[in-house]
C-alpha cells in the first residue's frame, strides 16, 4: 500500500523565509540584524516564529553572513551568470547554500524549503529549473566545492582586509579573519564565585574572571539568570569598567551606557553611577538588566553632545559609538553593513564626546575611553588626539589589572584586544571582542 505523503514542514519553511527576509534587510536595505530581531518588534515574520524556529532562522542568517564570501564563491562556480529580474532568487540560494555547506541541516530540507520559496516568488519562479539544478549540485559537491578556498580572505570585505593589513600586518589580519569564522562563546560577568558558576554552567574561568561557555539554548533558561547572579558580556567588554580602579562611593558617569554591561560592573563595585545614553529602548533594557541584577543607577536619556551634568564626576567611562568592527564574531552583519567612510565620520563624533567627557571630570579624575572597533583611528588615534587637546596624562594599564591576559597591553600602556587573542584548544572557547581601552587622567 502506498505510504501517505508526509506533510511538508510548514515550520521549516517559515524559518527559512524569515532567514531570507533578514538577509535581504541586512544586505539590500542595510539594516542591522540586532534591531531586526529585537523582540520588542512583535510584528516581524521572525518574531512571529516559535522559539526553536527563531533560533534556527537566526543561526541560518548568521552563518550566511559569516561565510558570505565562500557562499558567493561556491555559487559563482555553479552559475554561469546571475539571472536578472529574479526577485529574491539569489538571496534564497545563499540561505540554502549556507545550510548545505556549513550547517548540520539535512540537504533535502535546505533544498525543498528553498524550492518552495522560489516557487512562491513571482519573479523567482521563472528560474525554478535553474535553482533546482544549482542546489542539487551544491548538495552533491559540498565536500569539494570549497577545497583550497582562502576562507578568511573570502569572508572579509576588501575594505576591512586592506585596513587591517595596514594596521596589524598580514599574519594578524589572517588570524583576526580566521577567528571570525568561529561562532563565539557565551561570556558571563559573575557577581561572585566564578569557579562555582563555571562548574554549574559547564564553563571555564578566564584569567580575568569572566565565566565562558559554549552557548546552548536560551540564556534566560540558564541557572543564575533569574536570580541575577551574572550578566552577559564579552570578556574584553568586561575590562574597561574595572580599569577605573576602586570606585566604591565615587561619583562615576557611564557615558553611552546601554544596554548596561559596564554600568552593572560599576554599580556592583559600589559606585554611584550616572548612566547616560541617547537610546530610550536601549535604556529600557539597561533598567531591566539592573533590576534583574538587584543593582541601581541614575539613568539619563540624553544626547551626550547636548547634555550637561549638575556637578562634575570623579571618574568617567566613555564607551563611544563606533564602527563595531571588533564585534564581527558576534555580529557578522557588521562586516557587510559598515564601510570605510564610516570610520572618518564616527571618529569626529567620538572626539566631540571625549571633549565633553573631559569637561565633566574633576581635576585629577580618570577617563577610561573605549571602543569595540579594530580601527586605530577610533582608538589609539583618539587617545593621542585627546592628550594633545586637553593635556591629559596617560595612566598605563598593567597586565595584572586584567588577570595577565597575554599580548593585549600595548607599549603605550593601552589595551588592544583582538578576536584572535586568548586562544584555547577548543576554538568555541577562544577569542575576545576587539576593543581599544585607554586610561587618561585630567590635569
Ligand atoms: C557601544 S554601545 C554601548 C554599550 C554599553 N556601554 C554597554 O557596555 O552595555 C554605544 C552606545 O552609544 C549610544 N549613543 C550613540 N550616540 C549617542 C549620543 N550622541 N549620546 C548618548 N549616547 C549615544 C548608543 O545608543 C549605544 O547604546
Amino acid at each position: 500500500m502506498a505510504q501517505p505523503q508526509k506533510p511538508k514542514s510548514a515550520t521549516g519553511l517559515a524559518s527559512r523565509q524569515a532567514a531570507t527576509g533578514l538577509l535581504i534587510a541586512v544586505l539590500d536595505t542595510r539594516q542591522a540584524l540586532d534591531g531586526l530581531i529585537d523582540p520588542s518588534d512583535g510584528g516581524t515574520a521572525f518574531n512571529r516564529l516559535g522559539d526553536r524556529d527563531r533560533r534556527l532562522a537566526r543561526a541560518i542568517v548568521s552563518t550566511t553572513l559569516r561565510r558570505f564570501g565562500e557562499i558567493e564563491a561556491a555559487l559563482d562556480r555553479m552559475l554561469d551568470r546571475r539571472p536578472r529580474k529574479a526577485g529574491a532568487l539569489i538571496r534564497i540560494l545563499q540561505i540554502a547554500a549556507a545550510q548545505i555547506l556549513f550547517m548540520d541541516v539535512a540537504d533535502h530540507a535546505a533544498v525543498s524549503t528553498a524550492m518552495d520559496q522560489v516557487t512562491a516568488d513571482p519573479d523567482g519562479r521563472h528560474f525554478k529549473g535553474l535553482a533546482n539544478a544549482v542546489l542539487r549540485r551544491m548538495a552533491r559537491e559540498k565536500d569539494t566545492v570549497l577545497v583550497g578556498a582562502d576562507a578568511p580572505r573570502l569572508d572579509t570585505p576588501d575594505w576591512l582586509w586592506t585596513r587591517w593589513i595596514k594596521s596589524y600586518g598580514e599574519e594578524t589580519t589572517r588570524a583576526i579573519a580566521a577567528a571570525h569564522l568561529v561562532e563565539p562563546s557565551l561570556d558571563l560577568t559573575v557577581k561572585e564565585d566564578a569557579a562555582g558558576w563555571a562548574e554549574k554552567l559547564g564553563g571555564i574561568v578566564l584569567p580575568s574572571g569572566t565565566v565562558r561557555l559554549v552557548p546552548t539554548g536560551r540564556v534566560a533558561d540558564l541557572p543564575g539568570y533569574a536570580e541575577g547572579a551574572w550578566w552577559v558580556q564579552d570578556a574584553a567588554a568586561a575590562l574597561p569598567a574595572r580599569l577605573l580602579g576602586d570606585v566604591a562611593g565615587k561619583r562615576v558617569a557611564d557615558l553611552c551606557a546601554a544596554p548596561g554591561g559596564k554600568t552593572a560592573t560599576l554599580a556592583h563595585a559600589g559606585a554611584s553611577v550616572t548612566a547616560v545614553d541617547i537610546s530610550a529602548p536601549r535604556l529600557e533594557r539597561l533598567s531591566a538588566n539592573l533590576k534583574r541584577l538587584g543593582l541601581s543607577a541614575d539613568v539619563v536619556a540624553a544626547d551626550l553632545l547636548a547634555w550637561q551634568p549638575s556637578e562634575p564626576f570623579d571618574a568617567i567611562l566613555l564607551d563611544a559609538p563606533c564602527t563595531a568592527t571588533g564585534t564581527i564574531r558576534r555580529h557578522p552583519d557588521t562586516a557587510w553593513l559598515k564601510q570605510s567612510a564610516d570610520v572618518k565620520s564616527i571618529a569626529v563624533r567620538q572626539a566631540g564626546m571625549i571633549d565633553r567627557a573631559v569637561s565633566w571630570l574633576k581635576p585629577g579624575g580618570t577617563l577610561v575611553y573605549c571602543t569595540c572597533s579594530l580601527e586605530p583611528q577610533e582608538g589609539e588615534g583618539q587617545a593621542a588626539a585627546a592628550i594633545a587637546r586637553h593635556g591629559l596624562t596617560p595612566s598605563p594599564i598593567a597586565a595584572d589589572e586584567i588577570g595577565g591576559i597575554a599580548g593585549v597591553v600595548t607599549e603605550a600602556g593601552y589595551l588592544r584586544t583582538l578576536p584572535c587573542h586568548l586562544p584555547d584548544p577548543n576554538p568555541r572557547l577562544a577569542g575576545l571582542d576587539g576593543f581599544f581601552i585607554g586610561r587618561l587622567i585630567k590635569p
